[in-house]
């Protein structure tokens, strides 16, 4: 396949509502979209960095500068590209796994859709639909995050998961706890937002039988959470440390996590996610399938991961509604708490050109 030229457009996406979490408030989601255009087909990514550089170092206009100057013109010295050559052709250039990811996932996607091959068959799926999890932001009081959650309750989500932080912790999951019984699936998501100092209140959540806490500690400190690992009842998972599958071996070897949640995004691209996929597999360390407020286009590819044999967690997967009163694609709807997985070539959905137009902000052709 020849890559002809890549479209970078911005797209300014309105929040449903406002979406706190211990690192900060999102409105509006800046997302940067990708289309990679080829001899046989075109193709699209999306890249998840957030505008600012909140949740990891990447941040939407780095990503757009780093793929103009550097990711995309690195791909032109290839005469014939496949999905799988994009990564190595970019491993001279540090880091960027967010905007690496957004170019392989925009060649994969073209190279299925000319194959007419879905993306589930080539990640290896085994399921026709995946179970779905919804994650609560923080909220400005317990009552209002008790209603938020009847509500996802009431539209069929299996899972719960609280963003929490100094503060808002404890009180919010006893609240859900009390109002919903023991039987809800609930975990809690931390945002690297405590320490080591934090273990002893940390082990107030153990009573409630939660799921799982998601990434207490600062992403670089694995060895904390080993040590947390072994003062907490409840399991951690790792979020923003595991950033491919020689990190996941890594934070399991050290006994810093007995779940991971994959975010293709985080880990340099769908390819790399399916690594650390089968990396947790090999250890017996299930995975679900984490979110960065996608539009269609990623939560299609996040839905078709989450179908793989090792995603036995409900997943951040949400419907569109979650975030969007409008997505750009076809709308992901609930069906049963479950959202069903793909089947056409490639991402199996694509931009609908009149909800697209109405949210891009720019555009920016590159030329091979
Ligand atoms: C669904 C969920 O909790 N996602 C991330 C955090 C997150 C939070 C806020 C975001 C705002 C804009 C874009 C991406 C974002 C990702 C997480 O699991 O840690
Ligand atoms: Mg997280």
């Amino acid at each position: 396949m020849k890559l002809t030229g890549v479209e970078l457009r911005r797209v300014r996406m309105p929040l449903v509502a406002p979406f706190r979490t211990s690192f900060g408030v999102e409105t509006t989601r800046d997302v940067l979209l990708l289309r990679a255009v080829t001899d046989e087909a075109e193709g699209w990514g999306e890249c998840v960095a957030l505008t600012d550089p909140l949740y990891s170092s990447e941040y939407v206009d780095g990503a757009a500068d780093v793929l103009r100057r550097y990711l995309v013109p690195a791909l032109a010295a290839h005469e014939r590209l496949d999905a799988n050559m994009v990564v190595p052709a970019l491993h001279r250039f540090k880091g960027h796994r967010m905007a690496k990811a957004a170019l392989e996932m925009a060649v994969l996607d073209a190279e299925l859709r000319a194959a007419g091959r879905p993306l589930a068959r080539e990640l290896g799926a085994v399921r026709e639909r995946v179970p779905c999890g919804v994650s609560v932001g923080i909220m400005g009081s317990v009552g209002e995050l008790l209603d938020a959650v009847d509500g996802y309750l009431e539209a069929g989500y299996v899972r719960i998961k609280l963003k929490i932080q100094p503060g808002w912790d404890v009180e919010p999951v006893r609240a859900v706890r009390e109002r919903f019984g023991d039987d809800v699936l609930l975990q809690v998501d931390a945002n690297t937002a405590y320490t080591l100092a934090d273990a002893r209140h940390l082990a107030r959540l153990d009573p409630f039988g939660l799921l799982l806490i998601e990434q207490p500690l600062d992403e670089e400190d694995v060895l904390g959470h080993a040590e947390l690992a072994r003062t907490l009842a409840t399991p951690i998972c790792l979020d923003e440390s595991i950033t491919s599958a020689k990190s996941a071996a890594d934070a399991i070897r050290l006994g810093a996590c007995s779940i991971v949640n994959i975010k293709p995004g985080r880990v340099g691209g769908y390819l790399e996610a399916r690594r650390v996929h089968d990396v947790c597999a090999a250890h017996g360390v299930p995975v679900w399938a984490g979110g960065m407020l996608e539009t269609g286009l990623g939560r299609a590819a996040n839905v078709a991961l989450a179908a793989l044999p090792g995603f036995t967690l409900p997943g951040d997967t949400s419907a569109s509604d979650r975030y969007y009163r409008t997505d750009i694609t076809p709308p992901f709807v609930l069906e049963d708490g479950h959202l069903p997985v793909p089947t056409a070539p490639g991402l199996g959905v694509e931009p609908l050109p009149d909800a697209l137009a109405a949210v891009t902000t720019g555009t920016d052709w590159l030329p091979l």
